[in-house]
């Protein structure tokens, strides 16, 4: 398997063609490696003390160890959260947010794939009718994906009316999931969040609104996290996406985005093509970062 960007192989070769013994070089090698992968000062700090005291006191001396330790302590924090999608209603509604360009559509694409091979019937609402481009693209993934899609009627039509029509038809047909692709972009974060607001008020006329995903490109790391702020307070988020993995040396978001929101990731997208999305394993995740 190719090495990730976000994987500590790179950090590790070295600590690994030092001293096989930890030194005090080992720790100011391992906490350069836990910033440079946007772990962020707290998470690392705390991660650094809780190895410390460990090595300390199971008398820990050899470097392998420690590295073994590291991918437990990474798994063990990433575990505290439940990265189960929930989607026991019918339908299942699952409302996409986050702002432009993150990768809401790419991920809606990738998302009703990935059901699909579960049998599921699914249908894509195109309620981000801000751009018609927009549209266009959300029914470009709807038919790689084999899936049915709702699009406004006419360009500008009131983006909630368009989710009531995609649940309305969800319930008609008995599609088992609807996932309702949102604008990212408004004049105003006010105005974004009353949309996304009546959004979901409407929707909820028809259908509980099962899961609430924001989006989050990996790439942006800790500096992203201030445009989420708004999502998480506003519009009931349940869980997170964390796409563009694939180009980002950001492994460290991945704890300290859980940490700072308290919010799970429940998908984690690593590329452009329609099979690049995968649920969120801690144990895997841990794995391939630590090595
Ligand atoms: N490398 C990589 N690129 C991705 C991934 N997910 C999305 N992209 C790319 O990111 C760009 C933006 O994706 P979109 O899905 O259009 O983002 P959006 O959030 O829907 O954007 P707006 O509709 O403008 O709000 C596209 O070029 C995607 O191909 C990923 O996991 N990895």
């Amino acid at each position: 398997m190719s090495e990730r960007s976000w994987s500590f192989s790179k950090a590790f070769r070295n600590l690994f063609s030092g001293p096989e013994l930890i030194t005090e070089e080992t720790w100011d090698d391992l906490e350069s490696a836990l910033l440079t992968a946007d772990f962020g000062p707290e998470v690392a700090e705390s991660i650094l003390d809780q190895l410390r005291d460990d090595v300390e006191r199971h008398r820990v001396s050899e470097v392998v160890e420690l590295r073994r330790m590291l991918r437990d302590a990474i798994e063990d924090r990433l575990a505290a959260f439940d990265p189960t999608l929930r989607l026991s209603e019918r339908p299942a509604v699952i409302l996409v947010v986050g702002v432009n360009g993150v990768g809401k559509t790419t991920t809606i694409g990738k998302l009703a794939n990935y059901l699909r091979t579960f049998d599921k019937r699914i249908v894509v609402g195109a309620a981000d009718t801000f751009r018609a481009a927009a549209v266009e693209q959300l029914a470009t993934w709807a038919e790689r994906a084999g899936v049915d899609i709702v699009r406004p009627q006419q360009p500008g039509q009131d983006p909630a009316s368009v989710a009531f029509q995609t649940i309305e038809r969800a319930v008609q047909e008995g599609h088992d999931i609807a996932i309702i692709d949102t604008a990212g972009r408004l004049q105003t974060k006010g105005g974004l969040m009353d949309e996304l607001a009546k959004v979901r008020r409407v929707i909820e006329k028809l259908a509980p609104v099962s899961e609430v995903l924001l989006v989050l490109d990996a790439t942006t790391g800790q500096n992203g996290l201030a445009q989420a702020d708004a999502f998480i307070e506003h519009a009931g988020v349940t869980g997170l996406v964390l796409t563009k993995l694939d180009g980002s040396a950001k492994g460290g978001f991945v704890l300290a985005v859980q940490q700072k929101t308290g919010l799970p990731i429940k998908l984690v997208g690593q590329g452009e093509g329609i099979a690049d999305l995968t649920g969120f394993t801690p144990h895997v995740f841990a794995q391939q970062l630590v090595g």
